[in-house]
């Protein structure tokens, strides 16, 4: 996927005989690579002929799954500097999109519409092209950068990041800090996550007595879902309000329930024996995990998919020697921070569960919040923008002093 050095090169100005700039013809054309669930085709991303970024291809134990990692820097006993992106994006109703999800339509505005563009396939491409432009001044990094690009975030990390922590691979890597993705502002600010909501995924059994349609047969399944159901959702009515009434609070501080599913029932008149209803919670660090675990069994849940019981924030005390180059570069940039949980799941809590500080972060201002929605894009300037920010940023957390520990 990546160019050879004849390719679109570092951007930065230089444009292709069409005009536009070279990153940009770049970050289109991986937004046309089909890495979409729930049939991704990973195989285009996995090649590159690039000079200037040596990558290689890690397999994922009995995965399967292939991640490349990029090299950059030499100075082997200093913790490294991960940026790391997720490939696959998730799947669109192309009957309510204004173009086609992976055409890259660019508007006459200069909005580049694709299924991607926001979450995450901006950053992968700002990344290296921004790493691609520290190598070209020919600055030297104190700390090695490594950029990693893996599969399957959208669908819980399993066969990506989740495995990939535990690799004997990833430990040689010697990370100390990590970026991965963010959000969007649509004000002039940029938000940075510094924890997530844990995602619980869970199911509620509701069990009945059965028979003919036309009776009032008592303790039906449905009696039960309905108990069930209000319990949720009047809970969720709660947090709701939480959310709306006070200004302190931003989505990531508050829990938020959806009933997603609902199974049960075989026949018209027949009262069945069981139903089965499903909710995507989103948690806050701060909640106390074992009350809502409690919560959960009164209510009869059981087989739960997710239950991310990770509490863990990076720290971004004024103190902190990685936040202090991150807010410090950003502050030399003009750029106003927005601090907050991230309120959905990312490989972040993967990274930040086996001890390495993570921030969220997508430099994407001035741009509404579209990810996983219909017509999702992001405008070429603010894309390019972003990769001057990553310059920045990177450089600064490469030349963060070594620690004692690590003389
Ligand atoms: C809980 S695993 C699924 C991860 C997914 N991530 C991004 O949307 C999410 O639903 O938050
Ligand atoms: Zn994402
Ligand atoms: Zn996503």
């Amino acid at each position: 996927m990546l160019p050879d050095k004849d390719g679109p090169g570092v951007g930065g100005g230089h444009s292709s005989p069409g005009g536009e700039d070279l990153s940009v013809s770049l970050f289109r054309e991986y937004l046309r690579l089909k890495t979409v669930h729930p049939d991704p085709d990973y195989g285009e991303t996995s090649s590159s002929q690039d000079a200037d970024i040596k990558m290689r291809l890690l397999d994922m134990c009995l995965l399967g799954l292939l991640s490349p990692i990029c090299r950059s820097g030499t100075n082997p006993t200093l913790k490294s500097i991960l940026l790391n992106s997720h490939t696959d994006v998730v799947p669109v109703y192309q009957e309510h999109w204004k173009y086609d999800a992976f055409s890259a339509f660019k508007d006459a505005e200069g909005n580049i519409f694709a299924r991607g563009s926001q979450d995450m396939k901006c950053v992968t491409i700002q990344y290296i092209q921004a790493v691609r432009r520290l190598k070209a001044e020919g600055r030297k990094l104190m700390r090695t950068v490594h950029l990693m690009f893996v599969p399957d975030e959208e669908v819980g990390g399993h066969k990506g990041m989740e495995t990939f922590v535990k690799h004997p691979e990833f430990n040689k890597l010697n990370i100390g800090f990590a970026l991965d993705e963010g959000l969007a502002n649509p004000g002039e600010a940029f938000t940075v996550f510094y924890g997530e909501r844990n995602p619980w995924w869970i199911t509620v059994h509701c069990p009945g007595s059965p028979g003919h349609g036309s009776r009032f047969v008592e303790n039906t399944a449905a009696e039960k879902l309905r108990q069930v159901i209000n319990s949720f959702l009047d809970f969720r009515e709660k947090e709701k309000q939480r959310l709306n009434t006070s200004e302190c609070f931003t989505l990531g501080d508050v829990t938020t329930v959806n009933m997603t599913m609902v199974k049960g029932g075989v026949a018209y008149n027949v009262i069945p024996a069981d139903m089965d209803v499903s909710f995507d919670l989103r948690i806050p660090p701060k909640v106390n995990l074992q009350v809502c675990t409690l919560v959960c069994l009164y209510e009869g849940v059981f087989h739960p998919l997710q239950k991310s019981m990770n509490q863990k924030l990076t720290s971004t005390a004024e103190n902190d020697p990685w936040w202090s180059a991150f807010s410090a570069a950003c502050k030399a940039m003009n750029l106003t921070l927005e601090k907050e949980i991230f309120p959905a799941a990312t490989d972040s809590r993967f990274i930040r569960a086996v001890g390495i500080p993570a921030i969220g972060f997508s430099p994407m201002n001035r741009t509404p919040i579209l990810l996983h929605d219909h017509n999702e894009y992001l405008n070429e300037r603010v894309f390019l923008k972003g990769i001057s920010v990553f310059e920045r940023l990177i450089s600064a957390l490469a030349s963060v002093p070594a620690f004692p520990d690590e003389a």
